[in-house]
């Protein structure tokens, strides 16, 4: 397999399942983390590496080192293996599920930002998604009348924060997931809501038009529900490891133990909430988004650009999602082709250092 962000919390995941299932690693992709990469080509022995920059090339040990965005297109287009697993984060990750579709190759794709942002131009046909809630979905589907589908959040680090107190949180304070271990933009994500924005989206365009939505289970033991037409709801259980979603996206029969089972009596109880705008802004556009899915292009660069400056100290944790609603309602232009996605990123992003 190709993988693409194998230095990163799906990543590292996806190399211990690809080790389980005896999966050859043709090509490693990463940004910084050096040390990492050079603990992986030890183990996996790739054929070629990509780095994010030049600099790192000389501190990799590998005879066959590349760098940059274009060479990780190269090394799809170059590749002999049939999956890509593109475990990058951001809109970066665009341009190589698109190359990698373009090439025939089948996509495990954790890249969520690939579908917010391009999903009307890029057919799912190849596509497994590595995503609990989405995983979920494809898991509870059934030859049904499905009447809607729910995922689920955990809410996020400040789901139970006195609301006036959230203006001021700092980067550290968003990182405190209650459930997961993951990335830094996503775990920013999940604290604005964006993350089950996003999600929604994602089913979206892997699911079909139908009725989508969202609510918190504050355990992230369940992760999706499908309501059939005939009455009766189904529940995806399973313990918070995205092996699980990975397993099958890498391999389609998993009949061995990925996960220890939920052992509800240990569990006891769940508790669900409902999403409200008032602790998390940004679910106000939410239907509208819903009904035009093809302005996930804007809320994408919006928040990427918003999370920028946030780390950046420049603005605080709240103005992300008033960013986010005012790029939402300035740029109400629907992109007609991919090259009209890559313009408006570019666009939106300025807007917001600009005006933001
Ligand atoms: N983590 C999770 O449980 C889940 C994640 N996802 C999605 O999966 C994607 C990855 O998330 P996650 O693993 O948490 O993120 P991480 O930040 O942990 O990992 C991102 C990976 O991308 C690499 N990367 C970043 N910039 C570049 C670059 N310019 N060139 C090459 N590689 C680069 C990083 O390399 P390095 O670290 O070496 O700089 C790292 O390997 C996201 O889209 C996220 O939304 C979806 C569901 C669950
Ligand atoms: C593990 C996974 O799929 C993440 O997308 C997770 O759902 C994030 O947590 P939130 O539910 O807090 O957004
Ligand atoms: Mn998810």
């Amino acid at each position: 397999m190709v993988l693409l962000g194998s230095t990163g919390s799906i990543g590292v995941n996806a190399l211990i399942v690809a080790k389980k299932f005896g999966i050859e690693v043709e090509v490693l992709v990463c940004g910084n983390n050096i040390q990492l990469l050079n603990e992986q080509i030890q183990e996996h022995n790739p054929k070629v590496v990509v780095v994010g920059n030049q600099d790192a090339v000389k501190d990799v040990r590998h005879s066959n080192v590349l760098w940059g965005e274009d060479a990780i297109l190269e090394v799809i287009e170059a590749s002999k293996s049939e999956l890509v697993v593109n475990a990058l984060v951001g809109f970066l990750g665009l341009r190589p599920t698109l190359k990698a579709l373009e090439c025939g190759k089948k996509v495990a794709l954790a890249n969520k930002e690939s579908l917010v942002a391009g999903g009307a131009f890029i057919d799912t046909a190849k596509i497994q998604p590595i995503d609990s809630e989405h995983f979920g979905l494809w898991y509870l589907l059934q030859d049904r009348a499905v009447e809607k589908m729910t995922i689920t959040a955990s809410g996020g680090a400040f789901r139970d924060w006195v609301i006036e107190d959230i203006h001021n949180a700092t980067l550290e304070d968003t990182q405190r997931h209650p459930n997961w271990s993951m990335g830094q933009k996503i775990t920013i994500d999940s604290a604005t809501m964006v993350n089950k924005m996003f999600e929604l989206l994602e089913a979206r365009w892997l699911f079909g038009e139908g009725q989508y939505d969202a609510i918190i289970e504050t355990k992230s033991l369940i992760h999706a529900l499908i309501d059939y037409k005939d009455g009766s709801t189904t529940a995806h259980f399973a313990n918070a490891s995205m092996q699980l979603p990975i397993a099958y996206a890498l391999n389609k029969n998993c009949n061995e133990k990925i996960l220890d089972h939920v052992n509800l009596l240990e569990v006891g109880s769940l508790e669900f909430r409902k999403i409200t705008p008032e602790r998390y802004p940004v679910w106000e556009i939410k239907e509208d988004l819903l009904k035009n899915p093809e302005y996930g292009v804007v809320v994408n660069a919006a928040n990427e650009a918003s999370i920028e400056r946030f780390i950046a100290k420049e603005i605080c944790f709240t103005d992300i999602s008033k960013n986010i609603i005012k790029a939402y309602n300035h740029f109400k232009v629907k992109p007609k082709s991919i090259e009209d996605v890559f313009a408006l990123d570019k666009e939106v992003r300025a807007f917001i250092h600009a005006n933001c």
